[in-house]
């Protein structure tokens, strides 16, 4: 589907940059010469076979792996030195990064605690949770956004899988990312909670950056602005999707699956 029938802004600025990014274990290159940009306001896919490098991308853009060559700017910061924890109060968040959800506590509970995070507060389990109270209005706003107010007062741990993933979304909203990187968001989702999700990253997109990897072409093609993908740690290709799965290296790529 092409950028233009997506929601978005029509000029987005680019909110997160790579220069060059190599990336070497040994005598092995995993990444090499990855340039890429991420707009705000647009939902940026990472694809390609497995082995092709997306997770490395994500490490080092995220400062979990330090680039062999090559730089990484977060709004208009270079923060090819800086290190993970800085790159995540600058507004560069990954999913995995918060979004633990803890079973024992309510939906609401688990958002509340979320939200101490931005202030740079432990996590204080001691106090009473009345004590997050004055949380509960922000809280309540993050859980409507993902749907899920009619499970607010449940325990996380009876929630299905596909609702706990909602629910880790809205613990990684609660930091109020610039940047949200997301992991294979749909992986292990049923095709109803599929739908959910995908509406939630396109809203959630609508005032930050989604950079994410996802295997289901189907979701790439409904949500994502932008497509890069990947092989042996290159580029391979890069444009909306309808441009990506038409270029015949792609699908050379992806070939077995037919999808791109
Ligand atoms: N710490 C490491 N040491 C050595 N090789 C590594 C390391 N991390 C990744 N690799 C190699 O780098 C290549 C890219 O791996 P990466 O996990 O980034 O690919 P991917 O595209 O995320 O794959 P998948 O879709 O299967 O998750 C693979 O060949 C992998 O074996």
């Amino acid at each position: 589907m092409a950028a233009s029938a997506m929601p978005g802004e029509s000029n987005p600025r680019v909110v997160l940059s790579a220069r060059g990014l190599r990336r070497d274990f040994g005598a092995f290159t995993a990444v090499k010469n990855v340039d890429l940009d991420v707009h705000h306001a647009r939902v940026h896919a990472l694809i390609g076979p497995n082995g092709a490098g997306k997770t490395t991308v994500f490490n080092l853009l995220t400062k979990f792996l330090q680039p062999t060559h090559g730089t990484i700017t977060l709004l208009g910061t270079d923060i090819t030195r800086t290190p993970p924890d800085k790159v995540a109060r600058m507004g560069l968040v990954r999913s995995f990064q918060i979004s633990a959800v803890f079973p024992h506590l309510t939906v609401l509970d688990n958002v509340r605690v979320a939200l101490q995070r931005p202030n740079n507060l432990a996590v204080q389990f001691w106090r009473p949770m009345s004590a997050l109270d004055r949380l509960n209005d922000r809280a309540d706003e993050l859980i409507a956004a993902v749907g899920l107010t009619r499970e607010r007062n449940a325990l996380a741990a009876d929630l299905s899988y596909g609702r706990k993933r909602v629910l880790e979304i809205a613990t990684t909203l609660a930091l109020d990312p610039k940047v949200l990187l997301l992991d294979e968001p749909m992986a292990g989702m049923g095709q109803e909670d599929v739908g959910v999700v995908s509406d939630i990253i396109r809203t959630v997109a609508l005032d930050r950056a989604v950079l994410m990897v996802e295997h289901n072409l189907s979701v790439v093609a409904n949500i994502c602005h932008h497509v890069t993908v990947l092989q042996r740690g290159e580029i391979l290709a890069e444009g909306d999707y309808a441009e990506v799965s038409q270029d015949p290296r792609v699908r050379t790529a992806y070939m077995g699956t037919e999808e791109a």
